[in-house]
């Protein structure tokens, strides 16, 4: 149908999850009613009266947002928390010249190659506060034709005065994501996050059904190393998590769009030790030794020339693809565990893949034992690396995304259906964001490489790929 379904209406479909996709420009527009929004929906007045907002990210394009926000709303005091440093924070800089209602955050980067990649806004209503965590960065390009992820949590409301206690955190939900948010905030250690720590402490966030997943720079010891990157995957699966005897033979499904370098082989990092944390269940360490692992037990969804080429965008959809060719070169086993970017269901197989999402699927692929959409991508920068005998987990960047478990959207839930026609009240549906079962790649099929010139084929918009 044609109507344009109002926020509302997106909101209420979107329950409980409150994942969606952004919208994208030359798909069906049957495609952008069902559980998609654009950046102004998300900013819009139908979301509550704006008395505030922090807009976390990796690119700003600040002209450009402030015209995502509707007029009433752009004189309200807005932070910018961000990674850039030296040339990028003066160009920067001179975005906000012009907007006296806005205040910068430098994230500090302690750990050489780290990067600010974690995309989320905090939005400050008259009538409370809502938390949207999301993939995509604050520029146009990212919500054209692009698939990005969107989390948009609950309205959480004020605590009054009296349900503030001194110490500790009041007004929780069963999956800590308050306190989890607290913590990672208060790793910045900046003053003009104090103001929005605050501001999460004096709001009700009981009805938050999510994990927090982040990432922060830094060498994680003790206790603070289960704390972040994949080790936290590993605590909530390791104590949340599904009955390791419901999940036996289960795939951990990753799909991103970037990779880092994994190392020589891949039972060191990929198999050794990022797997083993996403394999975590109830009951048991992990599910597999790195020695059993095979190609049917990760299968990762990452897009090929081929998706690239004929894609909405074209060659130029690469350009967000940061895949170099010294890091293929290198890790040919990668690649045998790789998948299309296919997303019919969604009407985004085009739709080049800005997203990431992680999950853990059955055998015939119908369903999942959890879900996760985060910023960030296949790298050790990302998830993190034990070092000294794991007793430390080493982490480059700033990441963050959200956790779904079923037991924590339904009672004594174990799995989502991922068939919308096969999903019961005990089994929900959850709209992942990518077609299964999932298409290995042919033998001709390579994955997209970013340095690398393409002049075989032209692209959707007749065009060569000739990197600078
Ligand atoms: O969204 C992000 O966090 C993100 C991070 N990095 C890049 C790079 C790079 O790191 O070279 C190149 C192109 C796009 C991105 C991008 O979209």
């Amino acid at each position: 149908e044609d109507h344009q379904a109002t926020f509302q209406e997106v909101m209420k479909e979107a329950s409980p999850f409150n994942f969606l996709l952004t919208k994208v420009t030359g798909i069906p527009a049957e495609f952008n009613n069902k559980l998609s929004v654009h950046i102004k929906d998300i900013l819009s007045v139908e979301m509550g009266e704006l008395v505030e907002s922090a807009q976390f990210n990796f690119m700003h394009d600040i002209p450009w947002l402030m015209e995502q926000y509707p007029a009433e709303h752009r004189s309200k005091p807005l932070l910018i928390v961000h990674g850039e440093e030296r040339q990028g924070k003066v160009t920067l800089h001179e975005g906000a010249q012009n907007f006296p209602n806005i205040t910068m955050c430098q994230a500090k980067l302690d750990m050489i190659y780290g990067t600010h990649h974690s995309k989320m806004m905090l939005l400050l209503y008259t009538n409370g506060l809502r938390v949207v965590i999301h993939t995509a960065n604050l520029i146009e390009q990212d919500w054209y034709q692009k698939t990005q992820g969107v989390w948009i949590s609950p309205l959480f409301p004020k605590l009054d005065k009296s349900q503030m206690s001194s110490d500790g955190i009041t007004g929780d939900s069963i999956t800590h994501f308050k306190k989890d948010l607290v913590e990672y905030l208060t790793m910045y250690k900046s003053f003009s996050l104090l103001r929005w720590k605050q501001h999460i402490l004096q709001h009700d966030f009981t009805s938050a059904k999510v994990f927090l997943v982040a990432s922060v720079p830094g060498r994680h010891t003790g206790e603070s190393k289960n704390k972040w990157g994949h080790m936290k995957v590993r605590k909530v699966l390791g104590k949340q998590g599904p009955q390791a005897s419901f999940v036996k033979n289960w795939s951990v499904a990753g799909q991103f769009s970037s990779v880092g370098s994994l190392g020589a082989d891949q039972s060191k990092y990929l198999c050794g030790e990022w797997l083993q944390s996403m394999l975590s269940a109830k009951g048991v360490g992990t599910l597999y030794a790195a020695k059993d692992v095979t190609i049917k037990t990760l299968k990762l969804i990452f897009p090929s020339k081929e998706n690239v080429r004929t894609s909405l965008e074209g060659y130029p959809a690469g350009a967000s693809i940061p895949y170099n060719i010294q890091n293929a070169r290198k890790q040919q086993y990668f690649h045998a565990f790789l998948h299309k970017w296919k997303a019919d269901k969604r009407g985004r197989s085009r739709a080049s893949p800005h997203i990431k999402t992680y999950a853990l699927l059955s055998p015939d692929s119908k369903n999942a034992a959890w879900f996760m959409v985060t910023s960030a991508n296949m790298s050790k920068a990302a998830w993190g690396t034990l070092e000294k005998n794991g007793n430390q987990l080493m982490i480059r960047s700033y990441e963050i995304g959200v956790m779904f478990l079923p037991e924590y959207f339904v009672d004594g839930g174990e799995q989502f259906s991922l068939v919308e026609d096969q999903s019961t009240e005990a089994t929900p549906y959850f709209p992942i964001p990518w077609d299964v079962p999932l298409e290995p790649y042919t033998k001709a099929d390579r994955p997209w490489v970013w340095d690398i010139p393409y002049t075989d084929k032209p692209d959707s918009h007749g065009n060569a790929w000739i990197p600078g």
